[in-house]
């Protein structure tokens, strides 16, 4: 260890008890990773469970509070060391997982049959053979951990055995081997999908070639090639900037979250973001190694979070083991009877907790992964059931964002309505903001003439700006043109007034300091958006609230239309973050659902957040839920998912709790046999088990 602290940057943004939210910034040099950020926070003493969201900069923090507090945390996490380089992972244990657990299964299936059939002095040996790895086992567990369920489970068994027992013996062997088997099948079918439905969609990418832009896959991107990278995207090669500028975050590189500047001659990196502006970059390093890496992270992060109700069940689970070890021993006593003492410590709960949970979570991801829902990983889950607050994002969201250009006014005799349309095509056309593809597509309709321009820059939830001859356009929010720009729009105020009034979006073009026109836009709102709302209502949601960058009179209409319960409208990003933050601290536990760039920072502030499936790069890989289709009753099946996983785990809790006690308690008395406990237990196990993969919602949801 070099003793520097591994965090450059620490700050607290938001806490309530139990729960803390940071802001971070890694030294450089140091692995900023996700998964390696979470397992070093998550060793910190007194944490449960973190989140962390590179793209956001942000540290989620749970902890007990009867062995912490936010500023021991604190102050625990401004301390910690930059570590040896971690050994590389071992590979993945998947499919050598499966056939171990396969063989197991068979061998001590081939024990159990065997030690009816064989010949008396044949049974020993076979049941030793077959027992001897999970003796094994149990014993290393204990000299590690002390007594736990795996502790409790080998020696009934031992006992079993030393008793002559076989067919007990036998059958919890059995038994277990057949729901580790089950769970490690469900469980890596689930990983196959979601990993395959996290790979980033946008694998296409814009080249220059011969000085036309043109998109291609990914894959196809070769070293030499002029890449173009616009705002909100991730970038896909290593390289050197040819022309442009742009603002680029590293944080998922080198841990450092300011933004960087870049500018020809700049080296920019595969896999970080590009924030704001417009790059054209010779690609120097292609190919997956960087990219395929970070993905593989991010994966295996979504996937192994723990969610609470797994903790509190692995918790739960371990608490017990005293008792049934207490019990066992109380059955000994009072019985003067091993078989006893063999039954009980076969019935402890543990399994089922540990096992019946993860199930549920992995099987309800994989039944929403199959009905378009990506669902990030089982804390998703767990806080999209607990949302009972909605926020929408209104262009792309409720609204479909295919918009339509319904009036051209120009104020500037020297341009027609079409030159006009064309004019702000031309600085659009770099665009892939639902305003700018529909000004574009107008523009098609027309003459379509293209004014040349200098560099096009974006601003982010503003608008566009160039030069054309000399003069500065602009194109963008009233916002952007009367306060940013200093543009006066006074004089055409009645005509404006009336465009709000019947629902539009404006879009305001500034050419040389003039107010030389504005375009008006219609956007439809989407035929599912109302039943969604409604279902969300019947599904435990309190409050529906929109908020937008759009003007406000266009959102209080549609706020009236779809009986929304508030509005905000005229919002910049980091408004949307603060309205989040400010409801999220007055209690509510809110779900956005965006689309934009501009929505980033909502989605990664959110309780959960959920992203559209036409939205940037960045809404996708910050929001908990991905949708994989563009249909806004994706959201309802989402929290309907949710809700019906979380409350099958607490049945299956309790029915887990329930079952054993009442088994446990007739093994104490002596009432049951080993082998009658064994099956009944575990049989119990696979029973909850099995009716733990019924989270699977795809029966539930009407075919698409
Ligand atoms: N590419 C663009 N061209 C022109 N104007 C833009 C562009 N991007 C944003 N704007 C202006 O900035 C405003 C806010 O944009 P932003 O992307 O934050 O939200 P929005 O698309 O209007 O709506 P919502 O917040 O509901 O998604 C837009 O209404 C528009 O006036
Ligand atoms: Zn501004």
């Amino acid at each position: 260890m070099n003793g520097l602290p591994w965090f450059l940057r620490l700050e607290p943004v938001h806490r309530v008890p139990g729960r803390i939210r940071l802001r971070y910034a890694c030294r450089p040099g140091t692995p900023a990773d996700e998964p390696t950020l979470r397992r070093i926070v998550e060793a910190v003493a007194g944490v449960t469970s973190v989140r962390v969201s590179r793209a956001a900069q942000s540290l989620a923090v749970r902890y007990d509070s009867a062995q912490t507090d936010a500023v021991v945390l604190c102050h625990a996490l401004a301390a910690l060391p930059i570590p040896e380089p971690a050994p590389p992972a071992p590979a993945a244990e998947g499919a050598a997982g499966e056939e171990n657990h396969g063989a197991t299964l068979a061998r001590s299936l081939a024990a159990l049959v065997g030690s009816f059939l064989l010949p008396m002095p044949l049974r020993l040996p076979l049941s030793l053979a077959v027992a001897m790895p999970m003796l094994r086992e149990g014993m290393a567990i204990h000299a590690r951990e002390g007594v736990n369920s795996h502790v409790l489970e080998a020696a009934a068994v031992a006992i079993s055995l030393a008793r002559k027992d076989f067919t007990a013996a036998n059958t919890t062997v059995f038994m277990l081997a057949l729901g580790e088997y089950m769970e490690e099948s469900i469980a890596r079918r689930s990983d196959a999908l979601l990993k395959r439905l996290l790979r980033p969609s946008s694998d296409q990418v814009w080249v220059l070639r011969d000085g036309v832009e043109i998109q291609v896959p990914a894959a196809a991107v070769a070293v030499g090639d002029s890449v173009v990278i616009g705002a909100g995207t991730v970038i896909p090669v290593d390289g050197t900037v040819l022309s442009g500028e742009a603002t680029v975050n590293e944080a998922a590189m080198t841990g450092e979250s300011a933004p960087v500047v870049k500018q020809r001659g700049s080296g920019v990196l595969s896999g970080t973001l590009m924030e704001e502006g417009r790059l054209v970059v010779y690609a120097e390093h292609v190919g997956s190694h960087t990219a395929a890496a970070r993905i593989a992270d991010y994966v295996e992060q979504s996937l192994t979070a723990k969610s609470e109700a797994q903790l509190d069940a692995a918790r739960l689970a371990d608490r017990l083991v005293p008792t049934v070890l207490k019990l066992a021993g109380g059955s000994f006593l009072m019985t003067g009877n091993w078989r006893s003492a063999a039954s009980v410590l076969q019935a402890d709960y543990s399994c089922a907790l540990k096992l019946a949970t993860p199930v549920a979570f992995k099987s309800a991801m994989y039944g929403a992964g199959k009905a378009g829902i990506l669902i990030k990983g089982a804390n998703a889950l767990e806080r999209l059931a607990q949302a009972d607050t909605v926020i929408f994002d209104k262009t792309g969201t409720l609204t479909t964002g295919d918009l339509q250009v319904t009036d051209s006014l120009a104020f500037d005799p020297s341009f027609s309505p079409d030159d006009l349309i064309c004019l702000a095509a031309s600085v659009e056309e770099h665009y892939f903001h639902p305003l700018a593809m529909a000004v574009v597509a107008a523009a098609r309709e027309t003459h379509n003439r293209h004014f040349d321009h200098q560099e096009v820059k974006f601003i982010v939830a503003h608008g566009v700006a160039s030069v054309i001859d000399g003069k500065r356009i602009v194109v963008g929010s009233r916002h952007f043109i009367e306060d940013d720009e200093g543009i006066d729009t006074t004089a055409h105020r009645d005509a404006i007034d009336g465009l709000h009034r019947d629902g539009k979006t404006l879009l305001f073009i500034g050419f040389g300091g003039v107010l030389v026109g504005v375009l008006a836009l219609k956007d439809t709102v989407r035929a599912a958006s109302a039943a969604t709302i409604a279902r969300l209502r019947r599904a435990g949601v309190k409050r529906v609230l929109m908020l937008t960058g759009d003007h406000r009179d266009r959102a209080a209409e549609l706020a009236a239309a779809l009986h929304l319960d508030g509005f905000h409208a005229d919002l910049l990003p980091a408004d949307k973050a603060r309205i989040i933050e400010d409801l999220s601290r007055g209690g509510a536990r809110i779900a956005f659902v965006g689309d934009g760039i501009n929505d980033a920072p909502a989605l990664a502030g959110a309780h959960v957040g959920i992203a559209m499936q036409k939205g940037a790069d960045i809404a996708r890989l910050t929001a908990d839920v991905a949708l994989l289709e563009d249909r806004i009753e994706r959201v309802a099946d989402a929290k309907e998912t949710a809700n019906a996983a979380m409350a099958l785990i607490a049945r299956n809790y309790h029915l887990t709790v329930g079952l054993n006690s009442a088994i446990l308690g007739a093994a104490a008395l002596g009432l049951l046999s080993p082998v009658g406990t064994a099956v009944l237990h575990n049989g119990t196990t696979i029973g909850i088990l099995l009716n733990a993969l019924r989270s699977a919602p795809s029966a539930a949801l009407p075919p698409p």
